[in-house]
């Protein structure tokens, strides 16, 4: 996150950190007791390991209360998603076992309705990714305030040149931008999920590059016959 500031602790408590041996990923977040969104680029360098999500934490190194390591039981990628866009750019895991909610881990709603979110309105991110432009990693969880952006406006020739789909949203990078990390993470508006941060490899904190999410509505069928198909 650049330009923002750190979290009040545990006030998101959908947050989740996809770890591969100990270190920070990329993020995501809690939309069912056993079931976490995140995006699917993430997956392109771990060479067939599992992640691990870490959830109900604020830092990602100190002990907290309710902080706890999940393993995951399956990483199943959108069936669209790609190594050369961003289309489909989503990813469910599936954690061993229930996770055990309390005040520091809660489900986070995703939005059903697919209806384009109002150019302007202010959502949030949040997440443990680069928080300046040497690339320096925080241990705390830092959010920003973003305002949406009009398609049209994030598809001009200028900005991403018409490669945002319906079933992409834009917000605002002047200066004020998620980046490397923050990956996965939920754009959060109104209380709802309505975007998860692409992990394609974008620059930061330039305002020609608006940072590019996918929305979650277009998927909710795909979403909920997963986690059907994996509730058995
Ligand atoms: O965050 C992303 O956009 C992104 N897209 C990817 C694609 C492949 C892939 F193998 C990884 C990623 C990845 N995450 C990262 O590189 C994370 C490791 C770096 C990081 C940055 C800040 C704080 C902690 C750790």
């Amino acid at each position: 996150i650049l330009g923002g500031y750190e979290a009040k602790p545990h006030l998101k408590p959908y947050m989740a950190s996809l770890q591969l041996d100990g270190q920070h990923i990329c993020g995501g977040f809690l939309i069912a007791k056993q079931w976490v969104l995140s995006a699917a680029h993430c997956t392109e360098e771990t060479d067939g390991k599992m992640f691990q999500v870490l959830l109900g934490a604020h830092s990602l190194t100190e002990p907290e209360p309710h902080k706890r390591l999940y393993r995951v039981r399956a990483q199943i990628p959108h069936p669209g998603s790609n190594i050369h866009n961003n289309k489909d750019d989503l990813l469910l895991l599936q954690l061993e076992e229930e996770a055990e909610l309390n005040a520091h881990v809660q489900v986070l709603p995703v939005q059903r309705e697919d209806r384009d979110v109002a150019p302007d309105t202010v959502c949030e991110v949040a997440g443990w990714g680069t928080i300046n432009h040497s690339g320096r990693r925080p241990d705390k969880l830092y959010q920003l305030e973003r305002p949406v952006l009009s398609r049209d406006v994030c598809n001009h020739r200028t900005r991403h040149d018409h490669t945002i789909t319906e079933k992409m949203m834009c917000t605002d990078s002047r200066r004020k931008d998620t980046c490397k990390g923050d990956s996965g993470g939920p754009l959060v508006c109104n209380g709802v999920a309505e975007g998860v941060v692409t992990a394609g490899s974008r620059v930061c904190g330039n305002y020609k590059k608006p940072a590019i999410y996918t929305r979650i509505a277009p998927y909710a069928a795909w979403i909920d016959g997963v986690i059907a198909a994996g509730d058995g």
